[in-house]
């Protein structure tokens, strides 16, 4: 009898090629975007190699696309070079390049799962930390930096040190207006940003065999602000049920056959974790972060917190505090915001669209005259299906903006960025300083904490609002 292996073992087991240290593993799907590809292409280019699966490689535009005006030329220069660059380097290796203007393009970790791109038990790589939101279909899928990328271009290999696995028990159910990305602010509040280093996590439990494949996608999406170097999901009926049909996903027999050997890509029992965290679900409230990291989250009915008496955790909360303009003591819900931000990568799929949605129909109103609101869908496909069940009516009518696909104000390398001073509700999943515009003020929260945001112009308790309660965002 072979020893139990973890669902991260069996991957790993799976696409070892050799067994140097660090080790070389085969990869499955090579995702690549316009800002960590064209130093990697050119090296390429130099050493006058070519792509060696260009068919398991797959590009697209995301992170600097205007979102709005898409007809009119790029003004930023690095955008527009960039962009330029990636759609030369595509053309000339061979490579599917989902531009502007089709209607496969977004950001590269919503477009990968929903083309069916991404699959369990695959191996997975981009030049980008939040690669790991493909481990909610039971895949190794870790960020990789523009060196690895020329590797991977080159060979369709990388060398990948052995991670610990970290295994993170969530029991109990979300209540009621509690959404996936509440939970996952909760376990790097209580595990810190520094908590899963090292580590491949493995969310496990009942409380994530109740999650949907875009809840569990905003999960393993936020492992990395943990710290870890993947997340991953085992898949299940949930993954089978959201992939079939998916365009690259193999049909008749053949998926049949795939669907078997998915089901054996979970941990078997017995076998071992390095750690182990355990997380009650029913425990967890709406999260906003008030500082600069996304493990400074507490319950929207707590209050800012006071620093800790001494040492470097006192010293981090102060700047913190400075930057986030903020006084100990003050409710949460007190906090007046100017901008809303739903989208990303995170959360800025249909089901999180429908959930902001929902908030503004039960609610009524009107964005809060103060607050600039803005809603830009992950993908242009999820633009198009929301269209399509009247979403964007329903935000343009309250006075929410409605955008082309992108990272927009994820992270202000394009045209959308916070003004010096401006406090945003953000569904995105960084708010370090800067991080959406100079000196601008991120909180992080659920899309149904944002659209509650937009229209009273401060941090509400969806929980408490008419039919709030009834919020399941993240849904599809
Ligand atoms: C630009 C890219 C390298 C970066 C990442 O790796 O995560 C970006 O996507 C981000 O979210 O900060
Ligand atoms: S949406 Fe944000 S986090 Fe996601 S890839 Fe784009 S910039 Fe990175």
């Amino acid at each position: 009898m072979t020893a139990p292996r973890t669902l991260f073992q069996k991957v790993w087991d799976a696409h070892v090629v050799g067994d140097g240290d660090p080790t070389l593993l085969y990869i499955d799907l090579h995702l690549v975007h316009e800002v960590t590809s064209p130093q990697a292409f050119e090296g390429l280019r130099v050493a006058g190699r070519s792509v060696r699966r260009p068919e398991r490689t797959v590009a697209t535009v995301d992170h600097n696309v205007p979102t709005t005006d898409r007809a009119l030329p790029i003004v930023d220069d690095t955008a527009r070079i960039q962009i330029e660059a990636l759609r030369r380097n595509a053309e000339a290796c061979g490579v599917r390049l989902h531009d502007v203007g089709t209607p496969e393009q977004g950001i590269v970790h919503v477009i990968g799962p929903e083309m069916g791109y991404t699959q369990p038990g695959m191996t997975v790589v981009c030049g980008d930390s939040h690669t790991s939101t493909h481990g909610a279909f039971g895949a190794l899928a870790f960020g990789i930096g523009t060196t690895q990328v020329e590797h991977v271009l080159a060979t369709q290999t990388v060398p990948f040190a052995r991670p610990s696995t970290l295994e993170v028990r969530i029991d109990g159910a979300l209540k009621p207006g509690v959404t996936a990305k509440d939970l996952v602010l909760a376990i790097i509040a209580r595990i810190g940003v520094d908590g899963g280093r090292g580590h491949v996590i493995e969310y496990r439990g009942e409380g994530v065999r109740r999650l949907s494949m875009e809840e569990r996608m905003t999960v393993c999406n936020m492992s990395i602000e943990a710290g870890a170097r993947a997340g991953m999901i085992a898949p299940d009926d949930t993954t089978f049920d959201w992939l079939r049909g998916r365009p690259m996903v193999p049909r008749g027999a053949v998926w049949h056959d795939e669907v078997e050997r998915w089901r054996t890509l979970r941990t078997d029992p017995g076998a071992e974790f390095d750690r182990t965290v355990r997380i009650d679900a029913s425990a967890v409230e709406p999260m906003v972060t008030w500082g600069t990291t996304p493990a400074m989250a507490l319950p929207v009915s707590a209050r800012v917190p006071e620093p800790p008496p001494e040492g470097p955790a006192r010293d981090s909360a102060l700047r913190a505090l400075d930057y986030m303009g903020l006084v100990p003591g003050t409710p949460l819900q007190h906090i007046e915001i100017d901008r809303v931000f739903i989208g990303s990568c995170t959360n800025g799929r249909l089901g999180d669209l429908r959930a902001a949605a929902a908030v503004i129909r039960s609610v009524g109103g009107r964005v809060h005259p103060r607050v600039r609101a803005m809603v830009v869908p992950g993908s242009t496909r999820v633009k198009a299906e929301a269209e399509a069940e009247g979403l964007d009516r329903v935000f343009v009518e309250a006075g929410f903006e409605w955008r082309e696909s992108g990272c927009s104000m994820c992270l202000g390398m394009n045209p959308d960025v916070l003004l010096p001073g401006e406090r945003c509700a953000s569904t995105s999943n960084r708010n370090f300083e800067g991080r959406q515009g100079r000196h601008g003020r991120t909180h992080l929260v659920s899309p149904a904490m944002a659209a509650a945001a937009a229209l009273h112009g401060r941090f509400t308790d969806v929980r408490g609002l008419p039919g709030g309660s009834g919020v399941r965002a993240g849904r599809a």
